[in-house]
Formats: C-alpha cells, sequence, structure tokens
C-alpha cells in the first residue's frame, strides 16, 4: 500500500471508494492515508473525502457522524453527484435508525430528482435505496420497480448484484419470493463474480430462510453449514444472527430439540446491542415452542412473554414505518392540491385583476369620450348659439345699411315707449324721406342709389346718442326715436340731420349727388306713448313736408312744424 497520496488524488479517491465493501480492510487503509494528507487535497476532493469518511462511520454504525456528513455533503459540497450519492446514502441510513418519516420525506425528493440525474453511478445507488426505502414502508410493489429499473441501468460490463440482490430483498420482504424463484438465481449469477461477500452471504440466508418456510430443513442446514465460514470471515453480526435463528428453527424442525435449544440460546447470546428484534423474537419462539413440547410450563411462559414482547414491538414497526409513509404521501398530496389551490387562486386573482384594468381603461376610454362628446356637445352648442345669436342680430338688421329693419326698429320702438310711459320720460319719433330717390337710381344707377342711402346712414349716426333708435323703414325711408327729448330738442336734432343728410358728399363719377331729406316728427308731449299715434302723426308731418317742397322737418299737427332751414 501506498504511505504517500500518489500525483492523481481523484483517481485515488475513486479507486477507495469503489473498494468500500469488496475490500474493506485496505479501503480503511486508504481512507486513512488520505485523511493523513488531507490539507494536500483540493476543496472538491475534499468533499469526496468527506463522503467516504460519512460512508465508514455509517458501515460502523456511528450514524450520528455520518448523517451530520452527509447532510454537510447534501448542503454545502456544491457538487450535485456526491450530494446526490449521499441523499442516496443518508436514505438508507434513516431507514435503518427508524426516522421514517425523514426517511420517507427524502425518498420522496429522490424520486423527484431521478429525471434528472443521468450519471448512472449516481442513479443506481438512488434506485436501490428507494427500493429498500420503499420495502420497509411495505410498498412492494414500488420497491420491486425500483430494484427492476435499477437492474436496467446498470452500464454494460458492471455487475447487476446490487440490483439483483434488492429485488431478491423486496420479493422476499413482501413474500413473493420462493427458494426456486428466478430472481434469486439471478441474484446467485451475479454477485459471486462481483467478488462481494456480504452480498453472497446475504443470498444464502435468504435462501436458508426459504427453505426452512418451504419446510426443507435439511436443505436449510446443509445450505447453512456451508456457508459457516464464509460468515465467520466477514463477521457481520445480524447475519450471524440470522444464520443461528434458521438453524434453530431447522433443527427444531427436524425434531432435534437440545440442538436448536442450544443454536437458539446462542443467538440470543450473539444478539448485538442495536439489534431491532427481528431474528430474536423468532429465537424466543423456537424456544418457546421446545419448552412448551417439552413440558416445561413456565420456562415456556418466560419465552412466550419474551417472544410476544418482541412480535409486538416488531409489528409495531412495521405500523409504525407504514403509517409514516402514508403521513408523508398525504402531507405531499396536500401541498400539492394547496399548490394547485394557490395557483388556481393566483390565476383568477391575474384574471381579475385583468378584467379590472381592462374595466378601468374602458372606464377611462367612456370617460375620454363623454368629456370628448361633452366638449363637442358644448362647443357645436357655443357655435350654434353663436350663430342663432348672429342670425338673430342679422334678422334685426337691415341688409343694406346696418341699422335695425323695420320690424325689429317698430319693436324696440314700441318696448322704449313702454318703459318711458312708466317713468314719464319724453321723446320723439322721427320718419325721414329722401327726395327724388328715383331720380338719383335713374340718374347715377341702382347701386349708387344703394351708396347714397349707406352715406344717408352714416350722417345720421353721427347727429344722433347712443339711446336713440335708428332703423331703415324700406326703400329710402328711415325712422329715428329721440328718446328723452321733447319737442323743442326733437326738432333741433331732426333739422341738424336734414342738415347733414344735405351736407353729405356722395360722389359719382367726379360729380356730387345732390341728396336731401324730408323729415316728419311727432313728439310723446302732444302725442302721447302710443306708438300708432307716434306713426301716424310722425307720417302726416312727413306727407306735409314733401308737400311743403321738400327738404324740411314738419311735426304733428300741434306740435308745429319746422320750416325748410
Ligand atoms: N338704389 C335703391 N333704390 C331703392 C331702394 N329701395 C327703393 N328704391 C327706390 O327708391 C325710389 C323711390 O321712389 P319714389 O317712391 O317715387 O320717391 P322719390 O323718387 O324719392 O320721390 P319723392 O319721395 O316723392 O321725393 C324707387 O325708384 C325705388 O326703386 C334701394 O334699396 N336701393
Amino acid at each position: 500500500m501506498a504511505t504517500t497520496l500518489p500525483a492523481n488524488p481523484d483517481a485515488y479517491l475513486q479507486q477507495t471508494q469503489a473498494i468500500a465493501t469488496t475490500d474493506h480492510p485496505r479501503f480503511l487503509q486508504q481512507l486513512a492515508l488520505l485523511n493523513q494528507e488531507a490539507s494536500r487535497l483540493t476543496s472538491d476532493q475534499m468533499w469526496h473525502l468527506r463522503y467516504s469518511n460519512a460512508w465508514e462511520a455509517m458501515y460502523e454504525s456511528d450514524y450520528a457522524k455520518s448523517e451530520a456528513l452527509f447532510q454537510d455533503i447534501i448542503q454545502h459540497s456544491g457538487n450535485s453527484i456526491l450530494a446526490d450519492r449521499a441523499s442516496a446514502m443518508l436514505l438508507s441510513q434513516l431507514g435503518i435508525t427508524k426516522h421514517y418519516t425523514e426517511a420517507f420525506e427524502l425518498a420522496n425528493r429522490l424520486a423527484a430528482r431521478l429525471p434528472q440525474v443521468t450519471d448512472a453511478k449516481v442513479r443506481l445507488p438512488m434506485l436501490l435505496n428507494l427500493s429498500v426505502s420503499l420495502g420497509l414502508a411495505g410498498q412492494t410493489d414500488l420497491a420491486v420497480h425500483y430494484a427492476r429499473v435499477a437492474m436496467a441501468v446498470v452500464p454494460a460490463g458492471d455487475s447487476s448484484c446490487y440490483p439483483a440482490a434488492a429485488l431478491v430483498e423486496a420479493l422476499f420482504n413482501g413474500h413473493r419470493l420462493k427458494s426456486d424463484s428466478p430472481e434469486l438465481q439471478q441474484a446467485f449469477a451475479a454477485c459471486p463474480a462481483a467478488r462481494e461477500p456480504v452480498f453472497n452471504v446475504n443470498l444464502w440466508l435468504t435462501l436458508a430462510d426459504l427453505y426452512v418456510q418451504e419446510g426443507q430443513p435439511r436443505k436449510a442446514l446443509a445450505l447453512l453449514d456451508r456457508i459457516a465460514p464464509e460468515l465467520d470471515v466477514n463477521g457481520y453480526v445480524p447475519y450471524k444472527l440470522e444464520a443461528l435463528v434458521n438453524r434453530a428453527k431447522a433443527l427444531a424442525a427436524m425434531g432435534n430439540d437440545d440442538a436448536a435449544r442450544k443454536t437458539a440460546l446462542a443467538a440470543v447470546a450473539a444478539r448485538p446491542p442495536d439489534d431491532d428484534g427481528r431474528w430474536l423474537k423468532d429465537t424466543y419462539e423456537v424456544l418457546y415452542r421446545i419448552e412448551k413440547k417439552q413440558g416445561r410450563a413456565a420456562a415456556a411462559l418466560g419465552y412466550y412473554e419474551k417472544y410476544a414482547a418482541l412480535d409486538k414491538a416488531y409489528l409495531d414497526d412495521v405500523n409504525a414505518r407504514a403509517t409514516a409513509y402514508q403521513t408523508v404521501q398525504q402531507h405531499v398530496l396536500a401541498q400539492k392540491l394547496e399548490t394547485e389551490n394557490l395557483s388556481r387562486q393566483n390565476t383568477l386573482l391575474r384574471m381579475r385583476q385583468t378584467l379590472d384594468a381592462k374595466t378601468a381603461e374602458t372606464n377611462r376610454l367612456y370617460l375620454a369620450l363623454l368629456l370628448m362628446a361633452l366638449a363637442s356637445a358644448v362647443f357645436w352648442m357655443f357655435r350654434l348659439k353663436r350663430s342663432q345669436l348672429r342670425f338673430k342680430k342679422l334678422s334685426h338688421l337691415d341688409g343694406l345699411t346696418a341699422i335695425f329693419n323695420r320690424q325689429h326698429f317698430m319693436g324696440e320702438v314700441e318696448r322704449t315707449l313702454r318703459l318711458l310711459e312708466k317713468r314719464a320720460g319724453a321723446a320723439c319719433l322721427v320718419f325721414i324721406d329722401l327726395d327724388h330717390f328715383k331720380r338719383i337710381n335713374d340718374t347715377h344707377g341702382h347701386a349708387m342709389g344703394d351708396e347714397v342711402l349707406r352715406q344717408v346712414v352714416v350722417v345720421g349716426k353721427q347727429q344722433l346718442r347712443p339711446v336713440d333708435l335708428f332703423g331703415r323703414l324700406g326703400g329710402e325711408e328711415f325712422g329715428i326715436l329721440l328718446v328723452g327729448c321733447a319737442h323743442e330738442q326733437g326738432m333741433a336734432i331732426a333739422d341738424r340731420i336734414r342738415h347733414a343728410v344735405e351736407a353729405a358728399m356722395v360722389e359719382c363719377e367726379g360729380a356730387v349727388i345732390a341728396i336731401s331729406a324730408s323729415v316728419g316728427l311727432a313728439c310723446t308731449g302732444t302725442c302721447g306713448h302710443d306708438l300708432r299715434r307716434l306713426c301716424r302723426e310722425a307720417d302726416a308731418a312727413l306727407y306735409r313736408a314733401k308737400r311743403g317742397g321738400r327738404n324740411r322737418v314738419m311735426a304733428g299737427a300741434e306740435d308745429g312744424d319746422l320750416a325748410r332751414a
């Protein structure tokens, strides 16, 4: 054996772990060397060394140490392959130490991880330990399934001893194995070549057990005799105990009570401190039957009590495993349902949020549309109102001169007279008619006539105050209401207007057109505030102005006329 680490510690670490079961003494030597030279290892190599140390601690039943090391590797190594191998080993250990709930939880995690594990050297221990732990749970179908899957993943050229042995164990624990089962033959064919003495011995002991169960005690005894030397070499206590129990059972079955008792008592003495009582209960059963058969009732009762206590403990353990398995599965199912429920709730929530967002968006859109519609309605209403007002205003005005038309003028005069009547205010109604206007049209054309009409309005406005009303009554005739004016003042203004018309300079083709107007006036002082009377009087005054020679202002009969200026 090397006393210093070889140049390539990676290969040495791998080779060391590979001989852990086939050459355990050498494994121990190499492990000691690796621990001694640990300072020369890289971080990853140190994790591999910790794995081997954990394996050895588990082999030596130092479960506290091995569990701490396995957990450290799983959680901190950062090496998924090593972590998976450590998980597989920990699974096996949790079954041995009866931490069933943790074991089945880990089994579920490993089963879920299996599809991602491609390395056959890692998949194999995972599948094997899944088979063993599910066998512990009483799930024979699953245990057999995983063992058969494990058979299929064995790399070409490697031994199929481990999965074949796992399959035998799964079938045996499920009471589905017979001494001539092909699975047993298959394991016997694979394991000797793999030079796995522990597995070989286990298979032989299983066969011996089957012989006893099948009522072939001689065959069992012959087999046990044959493997005795190997048992001594390997010195694995539980196997020795199983061999003694089966030997005692076989001897008892053959009626060799003394030898059976002696062997059974040897089995009791060989019981290791951490034995789970599985084999010992069978031992006490053998002893109880022998004592009973030989009439030693007290001794029989003593053994029976021990047998019954161990059998109860064994059955309790079986129940504990099954219960832990069911609990874990229920927990997983509950978590799955909760996750599904949460996911459904999340989906609903997301849908509701989307709907809310859409509704808010739609509402915003509606609001925007409403505001737009409102703004547009207000705008159109404003435009409508404006145009209505414009039309209304236009409808009140004379198209040519832009002063009040007849209808509106009369309306406004009537309204103003009503107000003045209430206040006893005075006013004079003035009618103006251009003289010989037809001639102007005829001489200068209709357009020129229009221009004359416009000019008359311009000069007329200049003589009026804002409160006065001015309107075109038709053709070349205009009306004015002089608000707040009594007769004299009215006459003066009317005459100023006549003057202004006469003085108006309307040119046509270089010549000035002569214009004059006849004016009739009627005032409230004599006619009162009645419009019709005022109109009649103003009209009559105008008539008299025309008749009197035009270009003059005449007042209503009682008002007294104003002579031509
Ligand atoms: N250019 C123009 N002529 C108009 C308008 N309205 C009426 N007239 C004309 O005004 C003239 C009025 O003629 P008459 O009623 O005979 O009166 P006059 O010629 O002014 O004679 P007297 O009133 O008697 O002085 C007619 O020839 C109408 O055609 C108008 O808006 N524009």
